[in-house]
């Protein structure tokens, strides 16, 4: 923890290593697979942007005995607000929730989330004065300062407004009826339920490092008089309160849900993930072992805030900047609108399988910006990784590489499937054949610093049962998978959730508008591509910077 909040260089690598040394990393070594090894304290790593090794590490992780699991460092921070999903290490405690929480990720859920996409899209363009496109007092040009604003959160703005990928997980998720414009304060004069939930998914961070006293009620008013606190006690003020209103709230809301759902059965038509988990778990036949208590419940869909929020608003945020910069790509994807759609009437769910370009290019962004940049796991017994050799060495075709117990096994996203971007340091109109002696991964995709949607045209993204569960013992995914859902038995159960969400969002966008870079007086498109994609913001999700757009 200490060494992410230094400066990373060879000797403190810390989280931004993989993005700042993308274009060298891999050659240095001459290896897809490195070790860092810690002088002071933590376990040593290898660290990996080799599909073959992350298919030994992740692919069958629900088989019995396997080696690597979830690192307790950094999962049972997750677990703070309740045991789930993500959080659970590995082995039964994991296929408990799992088989509660799975259910409840279905065609109808999809549904809703493109229904819900399109109503927050009006809701937003109503609310911020777009007009829409035959309105002859719509706006011809609408200036965004930061695209973020309608897809995720300004972390340090005290005036954010309520933004689509928000409100979606909100309506999705939790079933509750928010509005783009909702006061921050209810009637009473207390903190709205809503205020609550986005104080909590800006807060995300502080509230896993905040010792859990922090969050007992009471704690402020013994200990200090908040008038007189820095701005950093008055977050955790805020925070505290957002969750004693928040928990609050949902113990009430799972209270009645189980009194609904045990009275409608089958018939219970609300189709929000909260709902469907709760019914799944009503309905979980094998007796009180295989159920979640309340707080799992409310730790299970706090995840989803979690883990279905920042990811999907950061790639959105990242598909509009690149598309801003691809004009050629963007026309693609309005004919293809205009086509299937038309200007007629709004699109509905069974268009997404044919607006493909507009998936292809949501995937290709989520590709060359990976929300979740590193994947890790703890080796718990001493074993052993086959390395496959380095491209272009067929001999010997492979290697076998001890690992001992306590390794951790980081999954470097970024050098897997793009291995190099050259944004930063390559100069700009470098030609592909120059691209091709740069330091990138030949091995699964050509031309990998390009934004390319097309090279996404026939691959599933949801492999497994078709409707965004992966099966539990999925086959091996073929070298052009797309992986930054992750792979195996663990990876995302929402996937399906946010490409339908993105597919909704972006269609309704770029029918309308076209989106272009908003320079800054003397800056050109590649200034503009530098400072906006050039050094992105890495959190516990990686997005890009500020990024200003015309629309
Ligand atoms: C662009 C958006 C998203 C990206 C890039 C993403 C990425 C990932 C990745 C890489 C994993 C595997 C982590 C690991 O193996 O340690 C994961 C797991 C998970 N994701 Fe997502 N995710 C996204 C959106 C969502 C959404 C919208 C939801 C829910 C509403 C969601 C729910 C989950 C859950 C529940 C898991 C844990 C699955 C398990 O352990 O069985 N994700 N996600």
């Amino acid at each position: 923890m200490p060494g992410a909040l230094l400066p990373t260089s060879w000797w403190n690598f810390g989280p931004y290593g993989p993005w700042v040394h993308r274009d060298t990393l891999y050659k240095k070594f001459g290896s897809e697979n490195f070790s860092v090894v810690p002088f002071l304290v933590g376990a040593p790593a290898l660290y990996t942007s080799n599909l073959e090794v992350v298919r030994q590490v992740i692919g069958t992780e629900h088989r019995p005995g396997h080696p690597f699991q979830k690192s307790p460092l950094v999962n049972r921070p997750l677990g703070k607000w309740g045991q789930n999903i993500v959080a659970a290490l590995g082995g039964e405690t994991w296929k408990k929730h799992r088989r509660v929480v799975g259910p409840a990720f279905n065609n109808k859920l999809y549904e809703k989330v493109w229904d819900e996409s399109i109503a927050t899209y009006r809701q937003m363009e109503d609310a911020e004065g777009w007009g829409q496109g035959t309105d002859p007092d719509a706006k011809r040009v609408v200036d965004l300062p930061s695209v973020q604003e309608i897809s995720t959160k300004d972390m340090y703005s005290h005036n954010v407004r309520s933004q689509i990928a928000l409100l979606v997980i909100a309506r999705c998720g939790f079933g509750f009826s928010f509005d783009w414009n909702a006061p921050p304060v209810g009637s009473n004069g207390e903190m709205s339920v809503q205020e609550a939930l986005r104080v909590l998914a800006d807060s995300f961070v502080v509230g896993l490092i905040a010792p859990n006293w922090h969050l007992a009620p009471g704690v402020y008013q013994r200990s200090f008089d908040i008038e007189d606190l820095t701005i950093v006690l008055n977050s955790f003020s805020r925070l505290r309160e957002a969750f004693a209103s928040f928990s609050g709230f949902m113990t009430r809301e799972i209270m009645q849900r189980t009194t609904e759902v045990r009275a409608a059965g089958d018939a219970e038509d609300r189709v929000d993930a909260f709902t469907m988990l709760v019914k799944a778990n009503e309905q979980m036949k094998g007796g009180g072992k295989l159920k979640l208590d309340s707080q799992e419940v409310i730790g299970n869909v706090f995840m989803m805030l979690f883990a279905g929020h920042e990811t999907t608003a950061h790639t959105l945020s990242a598909t509009l900047s690149l598309l801003a910069l691809h004009q050629d790509a963007q026309d693609e994807i309005s004919q293809q609108i205009a086509e299937v759609v038309g200007y007629e009437r709004d699109p509905k769910f069974e268009d997404y399988d044919k607006l493909d370009k507009v998936l292809n290019a949501f995937l290709e962004s989520l590709r060359m910006f990976p929300a979740a940049h590193v994947v890790i796991r703890d080796t718990i017994e001493d074993t052993v990784l086959q390395l496959p050799s380095p491209v272009g060495q067929e001999e010997p075709s492979s290697m076998a590489l001890p690992i001992h117990k306590g390794t951790s096994i980081v999954i470097d996203m970024i050098g897997l499937r793009t291995f190099a971007l050259p944004l930063i340091t390559l100069p700009f109109g470098e030609t592909e054949s120059q691209l091709a002696h740069t330091e990138y991964n030949p091995r699964y995709f050509p031309n990998p610093t390009s934004f390319k949607p097309s090279r996404w045209a026939g691959v599933n993204p949801n492999p497994g049962s078709g409707d965004g569960a992966p099966a539990s013992d999925p086959e091996p995914e073929p070298e052009n998978a797309f992986t930054a859902f992750g792979i195996g038995s663990r990876s995302c159960l929402g996937r399906k959730f946010a490409t339908t969400e993105a597919v909704a969002v972006l269609t309704m966008l770029l029918r309308d508008w076209r989106v272009e870079p908003a320079l800054l007086v003397g800056e050109t498109k590649e200034g503009w591509r530098e400072r906006v994609l050039g050094s992105p913001v890495l959190g516990l999700t990686l997005g890009v910077r500020q990024a200003d757009v015309s629309n």
